[in-house]
């Protein structure tokens, strides 16, 4: 019975979620993924290792110093989970970081920061096509979350379907928008809100509050918190747990439950678009970010 469940799990429908979802999905050329056990693939943020017999996939941030998500990242982000998606041997995905002590310290600024309106506008439109690729994936995606995950750091673990945290109290999760002076779209406000609850989203996110590993767990933001260096294997062993659920009744529940927020975002994508691109370049804005960079530099000097 258990060989023929693994064997009906391995029927996967094809596409993310939004395809699956009646939305035409796009193709994408497949070339580094052959028929080798293993597959990897390396660009400059982001590494791709594909174990063709777990059919687990470790997405690797490698953008030092912080894994910020600039232009390059989105794009190369965007590339490997198209490919992924599409590829039948791949059925969960782990998001980990591999510098040191970070995660992700969320979106660049310096792409928020004294550039075009044009540029701001591609670059919220690849923000967005991120967080749809990550949050309507069909397959496992698990969290290993093994430094400081800020603002869209934050909002990529809250796209995954389980979060691994290292204990480490210098380790902190949140979305800390509010404390730079912009705001948390109403999408990163869903995907909070989806995961620990109305009252607890609605004051962390007008804090900006950033969570210990110990906080994040008591308030459902992580599902474990682990020693720093289990974190990975710990990834490795849930998704054998889930793997044990056939895909397409996984696939169909994890729609069912998905949904309602991707079509909102999807509704209101233009909309997003021009507010950002509006509330971003305004003259205020634009000071309190700087002033935030500078401040980032004065903790260090
Ligand atoms: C009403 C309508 C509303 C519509 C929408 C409107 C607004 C848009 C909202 C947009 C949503 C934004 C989401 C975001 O993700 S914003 C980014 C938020 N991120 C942060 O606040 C994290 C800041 N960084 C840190 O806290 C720390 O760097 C750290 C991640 C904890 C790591 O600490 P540490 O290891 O000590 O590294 P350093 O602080 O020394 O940093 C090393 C260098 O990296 C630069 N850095 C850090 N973070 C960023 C970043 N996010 N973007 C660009 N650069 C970053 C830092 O300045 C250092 O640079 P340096 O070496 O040149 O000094």
């Amino acid at each position: 019975m258990a060989t023929l469940l693994r064997k009906a799990a391995r029927v996967s429908l094809s596409g993310s979620l939004l395809s699956a979802g009646g939305r035409p999905g796009r193709l994408y050329a497949l070339s580094y993924f052959g028929s080798n056990s293993r597959n990897s693939s390396t660009s400059s943020k982001v590494k791709v290792d594909l174990d063709n017999s777990s059919g687990i996939a470790v997405v690797k941030f490698q953008g030092p110093p912080v894994n910020s998500m600039g232009m390059d990242f989105l794009t190369e982000m965007a590339i490997g989970l198209d490919k992924l998606e599409l590829d039948k041997n791949c059925r969960g995905i782990i998001l980990t970081s591999a510098v040191p002590k970070v995660f992700s310290a969320g979106l660049d600024i310096m792409d928020m920061y004294g550039k075009t309106l044009e540029h701001y506008e591609l670059f919220w439109r690849s923000v967005q096509d991120l967080w749809l690729k990550l949050y309507s994936s069909s397959k496992i995606m698990i969290a290993a979350i093994n430094g400081a995950s800020p603002a869209g750091g934050c909002l990529m673990a809250l796209s995954c379907d389980y979060r691994i945290l290292a204990d480490n109290p210098r380790y902190k999760i949140g979305l800390n928008e509010a404390q730079l002076g912009i705001v948390a779209p109403f999408w990163f406000k869903d995907s909070m809100v989806n995961t620990v609850g109305y009252r607890i989203a609605e004051e962390s996110i007008q804090f900006g509050v950033m969570y210990s590993p110990a906080d994040a767990l008591k308030i459902g933001l992580v599902d474990q918190v682990v020693p720093e260096d289990k974190v990975l294997s710990t990834a490795k062993e849930k998704m054998e747990k889930w793997f044990d659920i056939p895909d397409h009744a996984r696939q169909i529940s994890k729609s069912m439950m998905r949904k309602p927020t991707i079509d909102r975002m999807l509704a209101n994508r233009e909309t997003d678009i021009k507010n950002f691109v509006g509330f971003i370049s305004k003259d205020s804005i634009q000071k309190s970010l700087e002033m935030y960079m500078a401040m980032l530099k004065m903790k260090k000097g």
